[in-house]
């Protein structure tokens, strides 16, 4: 019979959430992984959120994660973020439900779909500079991207326009995701239990939204493509009967809500901050986005055509993403016994990976630490699972897409109207779970000149 692999467990319960949490703060996760590592080798026993687990890292702890059979290994999140988003939501389901749900999803969400949502994509952006960044001499970057990207998923996914009752969602939405990641106690002053409170309002402010939308296709007659719900709500069988229950819609809305808005705000806000410390990456980013703008007249959107000359910056999201990727990595249930690494993993273990640890060993990435788009240019040199920022397999990011639209009109809007400069020279960033700069990115900012 097999061992278990090596390491401890820690203080009951508790085992070491806390320890990797305050790691994740400090921006030490990295290295409190590296020296586990070092210590019990690249698979080892803990305990973290409540469950024991096993940390897995590597090439092959990737492609173990990311490809095995979902008989053997299940997506069962962390007890509180299930509890928060829901069981029905994408995360949580497997084998025929989850490719169901995904394929709805994906409707949505797949290139072919999201062309005709460029130019309305567009407008978001040039709304935001214009009642955010016209005019202002600094600005903070991390919050301001917040805002923006939330603002097209409100607009684009849930039909939700401007107004006070999208600052209501926005509150709770935050409380909400404030909780996603803690240690699951359920008593009145934790943020757990604040978050599953906020978690309730957003699932009713979600519903309400439901019925609108249904209201406004069964009766009005408006458009299946006006909006991710309204797309889901007419998603049907051979039967006419909608493929999705009502808590599939809630709890796959509010996933995407959590998926989509962070990931990408987090994104180009490393951008801006690693081209105010990278002028050469600056003057080639500026030199392909001033040809792009200088094809268009004034006031005319963003194509998708425009988008696939922006190879360039492409490359530099790659880059950044590689270096800073938003997701540090995720869990996994064992839904039976299984072999791995010469050790026993029990069912029922959470499998903790953390695909980042890939992206910075220098075996795999020639001098890890050096900002260089250039290794992209040729992304068949890259080794299977070693870079893997949007995941792999059959649950990689269904929104990689929509982020690249999302980011490369941002870019365009930000580089072409704006120089800025950092207003302090700290590079340090922490980790909540996402990668998060210290103050949030403080910058100096000039309008240029619109060519
Ligand atoms: C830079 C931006 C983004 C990054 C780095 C990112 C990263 C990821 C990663 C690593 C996963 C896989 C997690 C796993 O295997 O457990 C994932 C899944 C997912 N992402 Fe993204 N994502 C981004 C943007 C988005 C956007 C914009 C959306 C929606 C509009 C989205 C929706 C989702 C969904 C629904 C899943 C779950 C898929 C499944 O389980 O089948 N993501 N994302």
């Amino acid at each position: 019979s097999q061992s278990l692999p090596p390491g401890s467990f820690g203080i009951p319960f508790i085992g070491q959430s806390l320890s990797l949490l305050w790691a994740m703060r400090a921006n030490t996760a990295e290295r409190w992984l590296e020296e586990r590592v070092k210590k019990y080798g690249p698979i080892s026993k803990l305990r973290l959120f409540g469950k024991p687990t096993v940390f897995i890292f590597g090439q092959a702890a990737n492609k173990f994660v990311f490809t095995s059979d979902s008989s053997m290994i299940s997506n069962q999140q962390v007890q509180s973020v299930r509890m928060i988003l829901g069981d029905r939501s994408l995360l949580e389901l497997s084998g025929e439900d989850h490719k169901r749900v995904r394929d709805s999803l994906v409707s949505f969400l797949k290139p072919e779909s999201l062309k005709q949502y460029v130019g309305r994509m567009d407008g978001e952006v040039r709304k935001h500079l214009e009642m955010n960044w016209e005019g202002k001499q600094k600005v903070t970057v991390l919050p301001l991207m917040k805002t923006l990207t939330f603002d097209i998923i409100c607009s684009l996914l849930f039909g939700l326009e401007r107004g006070a009752r999208r600052d209501e969602f926005v509150k709770y939405f935050q409380e909400m995701i404030d909780g996603m990641w803690s240690v699951p106690v359920n008593l009145p002053f934790t943020r757990y239990n604040r978050s599953l409170r906020a978690s309730a309002m957003v699932g009713e402010m979600v519903k309400d939204l439901i019925r609108e939308k249904r209201v406004e296709f069964e009766q009005k007659g408006a458009s299946s493509h006006q909006d991710l719900i309204t797309c889901l709500l007419s998603i049907r069988d051979k039967d006419n009967k909608q493929v999705l229950s009502e808590n599939e819609i809630v709890h796959n809305v509010m996933l995407v809500m959590v998926a989509g808005h962070d990931t990408s705000s987090v994104l180009i806000t490393f951008i801006v901050r690693l081209l105010a410390n990278n002028p050469t990456v600056y003057e080639n980013i500026l030199r392909e986005q001033e040809e792009i703008a200088k094809s268009k007249a004034s006031g005319e959107f963003i194509t998708w055509e425009d988008l696939a000359k922006m190879k360039y910056t492409w490359r530099v999201a790659m880059e950044t993403l590689r270096m800073f990727p938003p997701i540090f990595g995720g869990f996994r249930t064992t839904l039976k016994d299984i072999e791995y690494g010469g050790y026993l993993i029990p069912k029922g273990w959470q499998i903790f990976w953390a695909s980042s640890m890939t992206h910075m060993d220098g075996s795999i990435f020639q001098d890890p630490a050096k900002f260089d788009p250039a290794r992209f240019e040729n992304q068949a040199s890259v080794p299977p699972y070693c870079f893997v920022p949007f995941g792999g397999g059959p649950r990689i990011c269904p929104g990689y897409e929509f982020a690249r639209i999302e980011t490369l009109v941002t870019m365009h809007y930000l580089i072409t109207r704006f120089t800025w400069k950092l207003c302090c020279n700290d590079d340090s960033f922490s980790r909540d779970p996402m990668p998060v700069p210290t103050q949030g990115l403080p910058i100096q900012i000039w309008p240029r000149k619109l060519v």
